[in-house]
């Protein structure tokens, strides 16, 4: 996957979309998980995900696609957690930005890609929030793309995740004037798999317990933190930055000091 920092488009426009400050202090910044943030728009063409079942026959997803002007193919896919650093499907083009009228919370449950049966991890979706604001990647697929994406979408997201898609509007960051129309995988209360509220704090408990076959949730928090991190000052979570701090609070107990370990 590329390797390159998210390049990030100059010219951030201050006041679109701002919410009250990123609460990482400079002491806990979230470390950066191991390997690269994959650059949006750079990445080669993907395969899909190592562990992903072969693609199911129906990749019918409830919601029209939405259309934009231009290429009457071309459909936008918008990513706001795994899909931002990992979307696993051939894209055209990607941009950084928001939508708005949405919040992001940890409150969908996962037993396959970042926990189990057993100890289920938490994973985001999207909440309708009137004053919410959720910054992410939008990719743009195209011709054959267009089917083999939602293919293997349906089985990530949907089959494997819960989710169903909706239609929602997309303002890239550098042309938030120029919106556009995507679709979005949300997990909404009516899936099985949906855990709703918790406090942060066991939230965050939560994830630093649980792995899956994608890998740790920790990581899972990271990355998207990471993301936002390289989205500048005027991209905002707090509910990701209340549990990135809680984690931060907690990680000395799970990570004994070398004494504790009796290695001095
Ligand atoms: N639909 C959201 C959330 C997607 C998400 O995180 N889905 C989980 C499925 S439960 C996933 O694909 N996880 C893969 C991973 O954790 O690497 C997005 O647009 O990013």
């Amino acid at each position: 996957m590329g390797g390159a920092q998210l390049e990030l488009p100059s010219g951030a426009r201050p006041g679109v979309c701002v919410r009250r400050s990123f609460r990482a202090h400079a002491g806990d910044q979230p470390r950066r998980p191991p390997g690269p943030i994959p650059v949006p728009g750079t990445m080669k063409q993907e395969s899909a995900a190592p562990n992903t079942p072969p693609a199911s026959q129906s990749p019918t997803p409830s919601a029209q696609f939405p259309r934009n002007d231009g290429d009457p193919q071309a459909l936008w896919i918008f990513g706001y957690g795994s899909l931002v650093w990992r979307p696993d499907f051939a894209y055209s083009d990607s941009r950084v930005g928001f939508v708005r009228g949405y919040s992001r919370r940890f409150w969908q449950g996962d037993t396959f890609h970042r926990g189990s049966d057993k100890m289920p991890g938490r994973v985001v979706t999207l909440l309708e929030d009137h004053e919410g604001c959720t910054w992410g990647v939008a990719y743009q697929v195209q011709g054959e793309q267009v089917s083999k994406a939602l293919k293997y979408l349906n089985v990530r997201e949907a089959v494997l995740g819960g989710y169903d898609t909706k239609e929602v509007t997309f303002y890239p960051q550098d042309a938030p004037d120029q919106p556009l129309k995507a679709l979005a995988y949300v997990a909404t209360p009516q899936n099985p798999g949906y855990l709703g509220p918790a406090p942060e704090e066991a939230i965050a408990t939560q994830i630093l317990a649980c792995r899956g076959f994608s890998g740790h949730n920790l990581e899972y928090l990271l990355r998207l933190a990471d993301f936002m991190q390289l989205c500048g000052p005027q991209a905002q979570d707090e509910h990701l930055a209340a549990i990135v701090d809680a984690v931060g609070t907690m990680l000395p107990c799970f990570c004994p000091t070398e004494q504790a370990l009796a290695l001095v």
